[in-house]
């Protein structure tokens, strides 16, 4: 199994969501950035690394919510997310489509990564950060 981390970022009251590109896995589905944990790699050192790799930001991480496990049938991942605050950088996209800024209530109109559904499900009940 893969274990992928993945960054909910938050600038304010928007969260950052990241379409693959036509040339990955998964083409042009919507995901939180991030990928996978290398060996001897900690999930924090993970998913900022990933994060300036891939966006081109730094971020605050503030804490892990609940992870997905979904079987692509291929492939199947552990997919585990970090709520994090945008901290500083211009957004520059490295690998990805497209992105967008979006508010929670926006998030369900996205053509998600199945393995993305129940986090994104478990976003929408959050009261706070
Ligand atoms: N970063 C990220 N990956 C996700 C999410 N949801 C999800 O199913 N994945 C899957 O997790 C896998 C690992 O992520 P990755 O970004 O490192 O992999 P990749 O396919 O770009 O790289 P690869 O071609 O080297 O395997 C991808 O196949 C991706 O489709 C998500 O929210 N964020």
């Amino acid at each position: 199994m893969l274990n992928v981390i993945c960054a909910i970022i938050f600038f304010d009251e928007k969260i950052l969501v990241v379409q693959r590109s036509d040339k990955m896995k998964l083409p042009l589905k919507w995901e939180f950035p991030g990928g996978k944990l290398e060996d001897g790699e900690s999930e924090s050192d993970c998913i900022q690394r990933e994060i300036m790799e891939e966006i081109n930001i730094e971020i605050d991480v503030i804490r892990k919510i609940s992870n997905s496990i979904y079987d692509y049938g291929d492939f199947k991942i552990n997919l585990i997310p970090f709520i994090a605050r945008y901290a500083s950088g211009e957004i520059q996209l490295a690998e990805h489509n497209d992105y967008k800024l979006l508010s929670k209530s926006d998030l369900l109109n996205l053509d998600w990564a199945e393995a993305d559904l129940p986090i994104v499900a478990e976003l929408l009940k959050m009261e706070q950060l």
